[in-house]
């Protein structure tokens, strides 16, 4: 995306502000998270699947692509879930939008260390990417309160 900004001289300056979406895949209440496999700072910690939008590609394309690139997964793309979070000293931005799987296909941890299902009451239990925190915030009231097999 383009878009332009003053600099300290107050010109306005061109810049490439880059997109990163994420999938909240939503199932029978609960939400997809994903432990990052790399790179070693974020390693172990949790984020949608998702990642970054290509030129000329649009972002609900990118989230399929990368849902069947990651998870080998089909999925229907729906609303924005939360704000625009601004990343890497504001280079980068954090789309997530809600989705649903298509088919009933089965997500794969195809380049993730581990995939987990959680309700409300258990978005906590994982240690979220920084970004995805205030995305994580808005996404509760669209789970269901607690594991239902509890
Ligand atoms: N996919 C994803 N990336 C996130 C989330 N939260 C967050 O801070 N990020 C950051 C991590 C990375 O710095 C960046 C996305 O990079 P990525 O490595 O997933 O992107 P990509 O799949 O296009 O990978 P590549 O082509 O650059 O290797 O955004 C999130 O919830 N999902």
């Amino acid at each position: 995306m383009r878009t332009e900004r003053a600099n300290s001289g107050g010109q306005a300056e061109r810049r490439d502000l880059k997109v990163v979406v994420g999938a909240a895949i939503i199932r029978d209440g609960q939400v997809l998270a994903c432990a990052r496999a790399a790179p070693p700072e974020v390693a172990g910690m949790w984020e949608f699947p998702g990642g970054k939008v290509e030129p000329g590609e649009s972002e609900t394309a990118a989230l399929v692509r990368e849902c069947a690139e990651e998870l080998a997964v089909r999925v229907e793309v729906g609303d924005r879930v939360g704000r625009n979070v601004r990343m890497a000293h504001g280079r980068s931005v954090l789309k997530v939008y809600a989705a649903r799987l298509l088919h009933d296909d089965q997500p794969q941890a195809l380049e993730h260390s581990a995939l987990r299902w959680l309700s409300a009451g258990e978005l906590d239990s994982v240690t979220w990417l920084p970004a995805d925190i205030p995305i994580v915030a808005a996404l509760r009231p669209l789970l269901a309160p607690e594991d239902a097999a509890r």
